[in-house]
């Protein structure tokens, strides 16, 4: 799915007014309907609603979600906040819609404002992506008031007072709502770090924008959707081997760390990897055989860390890192396997910080290599440090297509960059995977992945995916702060 800016959201809707066509205010209406339906599906009318509307049109939706609303019998009181002489025509026209005896009140002044109780809904419609300043005066301190209550915010398409594209300001006075239900596609604030609290749950609901605008508007952003890489899963043919899948090898682990390793491995083989052979030190041979029966291993001559470099012809894929350590002599190894490297490659944990350690090293990772860091691990790839989240993404970006590689950067929505320019926002994972493990796990399911042919972009968004995925999964089986990355792996399967 693409992730449109503003400025392409607003001539997606002037697109589809136009070629549908369709009246701008049927557009609000259908807009309106989604968002009722969502909140319907989710919260019985037991509970009373208050809309707080601004004058333009996310204004104009709130007036309508308020009009459907009390159709369906919920208790809803309308505010609207008068920071304006003149509504847009949908907003006055949907004023009118409203019933005369709809309870409306006017904000003009602070001591209007209302107290908002905490068993109520607030449904925020004061400003939408139409915003082009910080919030300030009444908008602001009505916005104050609703995140000082206890009531549940919803916002309408995005958070007033957030802007969809840019950042805020830390002073800048913004709803923090539990949902943010967006119309037709998400924005990229909803990815970004900093974000979080003016986000909330997010959900996106259609309003029927043209599909044709969608497909030939260009956008380096793009949210990955589960129907976009069903292509990507193939049947396996009655005939086929393990050899018809690959040859994998992982290199990491060192003493003390030989865990790491042993993750990869499996979850490389749960991805379905032919073969798969683990280069380890001596010390992790014992410990592989015994844990990974279906695996074969490569002992180091050395006893605690990986030194050799390996002969890679027989394998069709190598991942490098999980608990590999930074001694003085696995950086010469990775050297050497750098310098001769034909088949494609996942570069993650300890290869990433050799790497920041010395830099030189970068301009020797082959293109489409497949680099997996965290934030602090990129941060050190960089040796630079961005101002906010949009800057970071920036950096991101520029850094895949200048070195032509393709960077997984990990987290919520972990964003994967691509050599020609694109940003893939991740769909899937929960907060409990966020524990040890769990990239070791990603590690080795794009090495598999990889292994059996797969190209290294579909390698990496779908690696992603599935990882997530199946940490969504594990999640609901054992809760979120139950959950290991063992789990992960054990609810691996497309
Ligand atoms: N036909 C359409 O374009 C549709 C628009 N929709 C809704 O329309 C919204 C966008 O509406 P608008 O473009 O009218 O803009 P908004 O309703 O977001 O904002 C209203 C106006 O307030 C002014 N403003 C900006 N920042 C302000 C601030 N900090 N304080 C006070 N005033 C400020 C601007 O003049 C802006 O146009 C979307 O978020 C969505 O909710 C939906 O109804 C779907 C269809
Ligand atoms: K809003």
């Amino acid at each position: 799915m693409k992730v449109f800016s503003v400025n392409q959201i607003r001539a997606w809707d002037a697109f589809t007014i136009a070629h549908e066509p369709i009246h701008s205010i049927d557009l609000m209406e259908r807009a309106s309907v989604a968002f009722v339906k969502w909140f319907c599906a989710h919260f019985d009318d037991r509970c009373p609603v208050t809309i707080i509307c601004g004058m333009g049109n996310n204004g104009g939706d709130g007036l309508a979600i308020a009009r459907i609303l009390i159709q369906k019998c919920y208790a809803v009181q309308v505010y609207i906040v008068k920071h304006t002489e003149k509504g847009t025509p949908d907003f006055a026209q949907n004023l009118q819609r409203l019933h005369p005896q709809t309870s409306i009140q006017w904000i003009e002044q602070e001591a209007q404002i209302p107290t908002f109780t905490s068993n109520s809904f607030v449904i925020d419609a004061l400003l939408g992506s139409g915003l082009t300043r910080p919030a300030t005066g009444l908008i602001a301190k009505v916005i104050q008031q609703v995140n000082d209550s206890e009531a549940t915010a919803i916002s309408v398409d995005i958070a007033s007072g957030l802007f969809a594209d840019s950042p805020n300001a830390p002073s800048d006075v913004i709803i923090k709502p539990a949902y943010t239900i967006a119309f037709q596609c998400p924005k990229l604030a909803f990815f970004q770090p900093q974000c979080a609290e003016y986000v909330g749950e997010w959900h996106l609901v259609s309003i029927g924008l043209s599909e044709s605008y969608e497909a030939q508007t260009p956008t380096p952003y793009f949210y990955t959707t589960a129907a976009a890489l069903s292509s990507l899963t193939k049947a396996r043919k009655k005939y086929s081997h393990k050899g018809s899948f690959g040859h994998a090898l992982l290199i990491g682990g060192s003493y003390g760390k030989m865990g790491s390793i042993v993750l990869s491995a499996k979850a490389c083989l749960r991805s379905g990897a032919g073969l798969l052979t683990v280069q380890a030190p001596r010390c992790g041979y014992d410990i592989l055989q015994t844990s990974l029966p279906e695996a074969m291993v490569l002992p180091d001559w050395h006893w605690m860390v990986n030194t050799t470099v390996p002969d890679i012809k027989p394998y069709s894929a190598i991942g490098i890192g999980p608990g590999l350590g930074q001694d003085p002599q696995t950086l010469l190894m990775l050297k050497g396997l750098l310098s001769s490297l034909t088949s494609p490659i996942v570069l993650d944990a300890d290869a990433l910080n050799l790497i920041s350690k010395h830099p030189d090293l970068l301009h020797s990772v082959p293109k489409n290599a497949i680099l997996t860091p965290h934030p602090k691990e990129f941060q050190r790839l960089l040796n630079d440090q961005w101002k906010d989240d949009f800057e970071k993404l920036a950096m991101l970006r520029t850094f895949a297509q200048k070195l032509q590689l393709i960077v997984c950067l990990k987290g919520a929505h972990t964003a994967i960059a691509l050599p020609d320019g694109s940003i893939h926002f991740n769909s899937t994972g929960n907060p409990g995977m966020a524990t040890g493990g769990s990239g070791d796990v990603l590690t080795g399911i794009i090495t598999g992945l990889l292994a059996q042919g797969m190209p290294p972009a579909d390698a990496a968004i779908f690696g992603v995916f599935q990882h997530g995925n199946a940490g969504d999964r594990a999640a609901q089986k054992c809760t979120q702060p139950a959950l290991i990355a063992s789990d992960i792996i054990n609810e691996m399967g497309w």
